[in-house]
Formats: structure tokens, sequence, C-alpha cells
């Protein structure tokens, strides 16, 4: 065996360097806590660990069992070991009792919503408290505040809410930059299920990552992982770190502050696959443990190391971990913004490369002007950075501006706003300089997103698709943050555009009862828009669009100069409708046929027209005996008729009220921009 190599340094380490890598996904997760389990074991019996250390390690790992549990649906070889180990180091607390036997039907249950966590990172090695959705028992590790009794469901609701409460909280929260967060309200309910669920889906959106990413973060800063081992505190002390001695526990475990003035970066989870590990170390027997740890176990110094390697050839300003040299071991720095995280992406604000040489002059060195450049994002943080980024549109798709009827005014005039500056920035300065920003309104169908599409594809510049809840979040704070980074970033990417769909939700009128973030929101959103977010300069423009324009907060009124009017189609444009959309179907419509619908379809909108395409296309399947159904070749459909069009429109119905028409005309009249 090779205990003597280890020790809770070792141990420790390279824990922390493996922390993120138990992602159910992840076919070696089982192996990969076999393997700390192993360890965790030797260093225990080693006594290189002490009690309260061994707790902290056990909160996480089984955290990260649960997981596994949740997703393979049902408890594996790797529970038992955990639970020997539980059992080991129960005299943290006297009144220790075990809530769990391996026997215990409740591991068979497939936990989802999964299992809440509260760790509470107080003195004295409490090993946080696992709270089972509302039907399972507790099972709690012990530590002070532990409920003795095992049914009382609500307790360890309260725990997770007097957690959140607690000074120590605050106080990390505080370093953290999340003073206001409202996790008190959300923990249970939303974040933790959900996260999970989508966790272990993979989130969708950017607005899911967003959601997703942050909470994630945060629970594992706040939870076991964030330790530095004991010996290691003097050189923390030495660097300055702002670390505050007083709160320290005194057991051996020092958290960290996340965010604070020394915050001690966590180890980046390797995206290596695990080494030494193939599937059939899986094999649980006691030998294929042992040959698994004997052979595979990387010391912390060899995984430092190779992590060194990667980042940092030279080693120079960071000593190698070994031996000899503990106590040099440093903190890694925090940066926030700057050229490290953002230069990788970077994309010269001129994308002609004829002018390439012009913006680069002659024999300056283009770092030079990249560093410059990203002067501008080096107040924001990069995490926002990189999800501003990611609401970039690729712009591949090709809608084009024949692809819309009718609206032709609107088109035109965008052209004149949108496409021309952007390509011919030199004739239209000055007075011909193009608006800020413009809003699209009218009833809901009628082709706002798709100028937008259509924008976007055309334009060539840097589309950004914004939505309201990619700028909100329940982190209260980050949204104006948001908007901030937004700005930004289009700013090192310009010339850009910045799409805002349904742009009500975002800019409605400021009222005393709304929340206080979402007037935030606005408020930085305005200062942006107008002030000294964009400069003169800036080749940024904000395009809106709504079909709620009464409800826009008049000083974003303002801000959106033109104000366009998306009428629905008349007449022309619905011939044009269904001729563009009957071209991909066969059909037997004459010019005259198409003309009656569009004469009887009047009020429809584009979506309703849509709609109504869709309806008669079916007509011909609907003819199709049952029985025929499996047999018929495609060719054998019959082509769409009139007569399947007169169905449809029984069927479809124009979905915009003369009422609302009269609201969009009022408006228009009022404040658009129109003839
Ligand atoms: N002028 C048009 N030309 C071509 N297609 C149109 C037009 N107007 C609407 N459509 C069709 O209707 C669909 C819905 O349009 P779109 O999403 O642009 O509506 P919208 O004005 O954004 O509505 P909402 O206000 O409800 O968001 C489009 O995908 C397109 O197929
Ligand atoms: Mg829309």
């Amino acid at each position: 065996m090779e205990e003597s190599k280890i020790d809770d340094n070792d141990f420790l380490y390279s824990y922390q360097m493996n922390h993120f890598k138990e992602d159910p996904r992840d076919p070696f997760a089982t192996a990969n806590l076999k393997r700390k389990n192993i360890a965790l074991s030797l260093a225990y019996s080693n006594q290189s660990l002490d009690n309260a250390t061994s707790c902290h390690i056990l909160h996480d790992q089984l955290d990260s069992y649960f997981k596994l549990v949740d997703d393979r649906n049902g408890i594996n070889n790797f529970a038992k070991a955990t639970l020997d180990l539980v059992s080991n180091v129960k005299n943290v607390s006297k009144s220790w009792k075990s809530g769990l036997s391996i026997d215990d039907p409740r591991w068979k249950n497939p936990w989802k919503p999964m299992t809440g966590i509260c760790y509470n990172p107080t003195e004295s090695g409490h090993c946080g408290n696992f709270i089972p959705p509302e039907s399972a028992i507790p099972i709690f590790l012990g530590g002070r505040g532990t409920p003795r009794d095992k049914n009382e469901n609500k307790q360890p609701k309260r725990l997770v809410s007097e957690y959140f409460e607690s000074d120590q909280m605050k106080k990390s929260a505080a370093a953290a930059d999340l003073s206001s967060l409202s996790l008190k309200d959300n923990f249970q309910t939303k974040t933790k299920t959900s996260l999970y669920s989508q966790y272990h889906d993979g989130p969708s959106t950017s607005a899911e990552r967003m959601e997703i990413s942050v909470p994630l973060k945060r629970r594992h800063e706040l939870m076991s992982s964030n330790f530095v081992p004991k010996k290691n505190f003097s050189s923390y002390k030495e660097s300055k770190s702002g670390f505050d001695e007083e709160t320290e526990p005194k057991s051996g475990i020092y958290h960290r502050f996340p965010g604070g003035k020394g915050y001690y970066r966590k180890s980046k989870p390797l995206t290596a696959p695990l080494r030494g590990f193939s599937q059939e170390n899986e094999d649980d027997s006691d030998d294929a443990r042992r040959v698994t740890f004997e052979n595979h176990f990387k010391t912390a110094g060899q995984e430092l190391k190779i992590s060194n390697q990667k980042k940092q050839p030279d080693n120079s300003r960071r000593p190698v971990y070994d031996d000899n040299q503990r106590n040099q071991y440093q903190p890694t720095k925090k940066f926030l913004g700057g050229k490290r995280t953002v230069s990788s992406k970077f994309v010269p604000p001129v994308k002609n490369n004829s002018q390439e040489e012009d913006f680069y002059p002659r024999g300056s060195d283009v770092n030079d002007v990249e560093q410059e450049l990203d002067e501008r994002l080096k107040n924001i943080e990069p995490r926002m950075v990189e999800l501003i980024k990611n609401e970039i549109m690729d712009t591949g798709s090709s809608i084009s501006w024949d692809d819309i009827a009718g609206l032709q005014f609107a088109k035109t005039t965008i052209q004149e706003i949108v496409v021309w500056p952007m390509l011919r920035p030199d004739i239209f300065t000055g007075l011909r300089r193009p608006p800020k920003g413009i809003l699209l309104f009218g009833p809901p169908g009628t082709g706002k997103t798709l100028i937008g599409k259509c924008i976007a594809s055309q334009s060539k510049s840097t589309f950004f698709s914004i939505s309201a809840s990619s700028l909100t979040s329940k982190w209260i704070g980050d949204g104006e943050k948001m908007v901030r980074a937004l700005f930004a970033v289009a700013r090192c990417e310009q010339p850009a555009v910045v799409f805002i769909d349904e742009i009500d939700s975002l800019l409605s009128q400021r009222s005393d009862t709304e929340h206080e973030s979402s007037r935030r929101i606005k408020t930085e959103f305005l200062v942006q828009l107008d002030g000294a977010g964009t400069g003169e300069e800036d080749r940024i423009l904000v395009i809106g669009a709504t079909n709620r324009p009464q409800e826009l907060d008049e000083a974003a009124r303002r801000r959106l100069v033109k104000r366009l009017y998306i009428p629905l189609p008349d007449q022309e444009a619905r011939n044009q409708l269904v001729t563009n959309l009957m071209k991909l179907e066969r059909n037997s419509l004459t010019p005259e046929e198409v003309e009656k619908i569009s004469t009887l379809t009047d009020g429809y909108s584009g979506a309703d027209m849509k709609n109504l395409c869709q309806e008669a296309c079916l007509g011909p399947i609907r003819s199709i005996a049952s029985t025929d159904m499996f047999q018929i070749s495609a060719d054998e459909v019959r082509p769409v008729n009139i007569d399947d069009f007169m169905v449809a429109l029984k069927r479809v119905k124009s979905s915009v009220s003369d009422q609302d028409l009269e609201t969009y005309l009022k408006w228009d009249q009022q404040y658009g921009s129109g003839f």
C-alpha cells in the first residue's frame, strides 16, 4: 500500500483539483468517486485527516454520490463505502445518529427532484445537512443544529433559510458581491430542483445557462471544497489576502472568501479525461480498489505540476508545490476582464479587410490595439462578457428583404438607417448620422421579429439578439451589470445591432410598485442608450420590437427615435405572402384564385396567412382514405386547390381585432415616424 505517500495536503489538493469532475454524464464519475473514497479512507486511517476534515470531504462525497444515484436510478457500491466512512467519523457529534442504512429502501428511489444540501460553514466541522425531497426523511451526518426528530420534515427547510440568513452567509455573499441575492425564497423551490434536472439534461438557452451557472458556481464556492490546507495558511497571510483570522475555524480547514480581496481561486476543472480509469475499474472488489488506487492515484504534487505546465510553461510566477517548497504555495490571482479573458475571441470593430491596414497603423503592434480596445471591458465581469457573447447571433441564416411581404416603407427606412450607414460610415456622418434606436411596433404576427432576423443576416454587423430574460436575473444587481456588459461588448464588436424583441417587457413604464432591480435595469438601459454609454462615434444601433408600444416608458420611447409602424399586410402583401408560401407546395392555384384568397383575408396578419396556408395544405391529406395512408406515395397526393383554401378560411380567422388596430393607429399618429 502507498499510505506513506499521502498526507492531508496532498490529498486535499488532489481533491480540490478533481472537485468538478463528478458530472453524472461522465462515465468515469463513479470511478472517480471511488478513488476519492479510497484516498479518504487511507488518509483517515493514517490519521492525516482529522474528523472535521473528513466530515467536510464526506459531505462533498455524498453530494456527488447523490448526483449519481439520482442519475442512475439506484444505489451503487460506492454508497456502501461512503456510509462506512460516515460511521467512522461519527464521533464528531456526540449525539450523532445515522439516519440511513445501506438497506434503506429510499436509496433505491430515483430521487427527483434532487435532494437539497445545506452546508453550514461554521467552525467545528459540521457536515452539512442533507435535505431530501418532501417524501423522504432527512439524512443527517450530525453537527450542531441537526434536528433530532427524523420525521420533522419541515426542519431542514428552516435550516436552509437560517443558513442563508446567517451572518456567515451574508458575509460570504457580500464578499462575493451577491449581497442581496434572494436565495432564501428560491433556494429550495427553484434553484435546487430545477438546477439538478437542468444540470443533468444540460441547459439549452443562454438564459437558462445563466440561471444555472450562477447558483451552481456559488453552491460550489459555498460548499466544503472551499478550503485550504492549514499548512498553507502562513503563506496565505503573507500574501495579505485579507483573510480574516478571527472568523476561521480552528479545526484545520480554512474557507476561502469567495470574491474577497485575496480570493483564492478554485482550481479549474481538468478537462482531460480522468487518467488511469477505465470501466474495468468500476469493479468494486477490495482488490480492484486497491489496484486502482495504487496504480492511478495522483498526488497533489503531480497534479499541480501537470496543471502548472499547462497554464504557465515557465513556472516563474508560481512555485511548484512539492515536499520541499510547500510554504511557497501561492494563491492564484483573480483576473477581472482584461486581455486574458476576452482577447481570444476578439473581433476588430472594422470588418472590412481593406480597412484593416488603416486601422492598425503600419509598424504598430496589433496587440497594442487589441489591448487598448479590451480596456473597455476591464470593469466588466468576464462571466458576463461570456454570457453576452453567447447572445451574438450567428448571421448565417439568410433571410432576404424579399422574403418579407409588403411593409415597403419600413423596409426602406430600415435600409436607410441600418444597412447603408453600417456599410458606408464615411457618408453617414454629422446630421446624417443614423439614430441610435428604432422601434418596430404593430399587431402580433406582422413580421417584426422577421425584420430583426433579416437585419441580422443583411446588415453585416454583429447582431445581438437580446430578450428580457437574458438580462434579468434573480441575482439582484446583476441585471444592470448585464446591460452595461452588453453595451461594452457591443462597443468592442461594432458595428453592432442590438435587437430586443418584446422590448416592452424590459422597458415598461417605471412605477412605484415595480421591483427595485427592474427599475435599475431600465435606468441603466436609458443611460447606456443616451449618454455616457454610447459615444457619438460608436456604431451601435438598438432595435426594439413590441406589440404593446403604449406600455413603453416615455424616456425609452424618446430614445428609440424612429418608431416604425409594422401594419397588417394589405391585399397586395397578402397576395405576395400566399404566392411565396405556396411556392414550396404542389398546388393548382391560378393567379385569379390567389387574388381571391387575398381579397377574402382582409384583416389577417402575416402569421394568420401562414396558418391559413398550412391549414389549406392539409386538405389534400385529409382527402386520403385512412386505409390508403400507408401506401400512397408522396407524388400521388393531389395538389392544393382553391377549395382547400375555402375550407381553411372557415377554420383560420384573423387574430387581430379592430379595436386593437385602432390603438396601434392612434399610437402611430401620436408617436410614429410614418408618412
Ligand atoms: N410581412 C411578412 N412577410 C412574410 N412573412 C410574414 C410577414 N409577417 C408575418 N410573417 C410570418 O408570420 C410569422 C410570425 O411573424 P413574426 O414573428 O415576425 O411576428 P411579430 O410581428 O414578431 O409578432 P409578435 O408581435 O407577436 O412577436 C413569421 O415567421 C412569418 O412566417
Ligand atoms: Mg415577435
